[in-house]
């Protein structure tokens, strides 16, 4: 079965940012990152808009042609936001002002009846909902109680392990992981940290419905240009399934 990818576009943002230009405009990265073949655009609107801000999530509900995956924190901010924007996808995602990008996972299971009730809006309003967790079997569980569909299963660990033998025990507990929340009817998807020469193993789980990957992406386009870089992705994602 194929596998897709979600690019995601916020260090794009992260640039124009860095100077407070109107350049580079996410709405124009997303339009060629899916002329490249990207299956949908994933966007972060964090609380502190360090990048991704309101107006892009507004321009780009209207011009992305794949999908769009908004990413968001459990706050009723972000909540309103994602009811009255209504993306394909919401991804639920813990956030700390200070930190540098995403840490760990959501932690489900300390908060169940927070995360049934967003997912309860969010479906209400016609949203598909993916929780951000760690592979770990409790949180996997929690996920399928509190009714999410889709669960993105944090790769930061892998990507970030400092030695192969502890890259192979992250990769064999995200493998495992991946086939209990399979198991327990829920799609799983994966990300954080992936690149070039780590992302082979994590799409050749057979398990894994998308990989959402973006700042590996965007750096690499500073280099070669966006639409190779997204090509180059889908190409060795797709080759890791044959
Ligand atoms: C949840 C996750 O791992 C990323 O999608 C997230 O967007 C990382 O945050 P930054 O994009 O701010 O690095
Ligand atoms: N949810 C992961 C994502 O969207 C991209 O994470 P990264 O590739 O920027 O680390």
């Amino acid at each position: 079965m194929s596998i897709l990818l979600g690019v995601n576009i916020d260090h794009i943002a992260t640039l124009r940012q860095a100077r407070g230009t109107d350049y580079p405009d996410p709405v124009h990265a997303a339009a060629v990152a899916e002329m490249a073949g990207a299956d949908g655009i994933t966007i972060h609107l964090r609380e502190d808009r360090r990048h991704i801000v309101d107006r892009d999530v507004e321009l780009l509900a209207q011009t992305i042609k794949t999908r769009m995956n908004l990413e968001m924190a459990v706050t009723d901010e972000m909540l309103a936001i994602a009811e009255r924007i209504k993306p394909a996808y919401v991804c639920l995602v813990p956030e700390k002002r200070e930190e540098l990008t995403t840490e760990g996972g959501l932690d489900v299971v300390g908060q169940m009846d927070k995360i049934e009730d967003a997912c309860t809006r969010l479906k209400a309003a016609g949203i598909k909902v993916s929780l951000f967790i760690d592979a770990d079997p409790a949180q996997i569980e929690a996920a399928a109680q509190v009714g999410a569909p889709y669960i993105e299963i944090h790769t930061g660990a892998y990507a970030d392990a400092e030695s192969d033998v502890a890259q192979q025990a992250e990769l064999k507990r995200i493998a495992k992981g991946a086939k209990q929340a399979a198991a327990l009817g829920i799609v799983v998807n994966a990300g954080h940290g992936l690149h070039y020469h780590n992302v082979g193993p994590i799409a050749a789980i057979p398990e894994f419905y998308e990989l959402n990957i973006g700042h590996s992406i965007i750096a690499r386009a500073a280099i070669e240009g966006l639409a190779p870089a997204v090509q180059t992705m889908k190409q060795l994602m797709l080759a890791a399934r044959r």
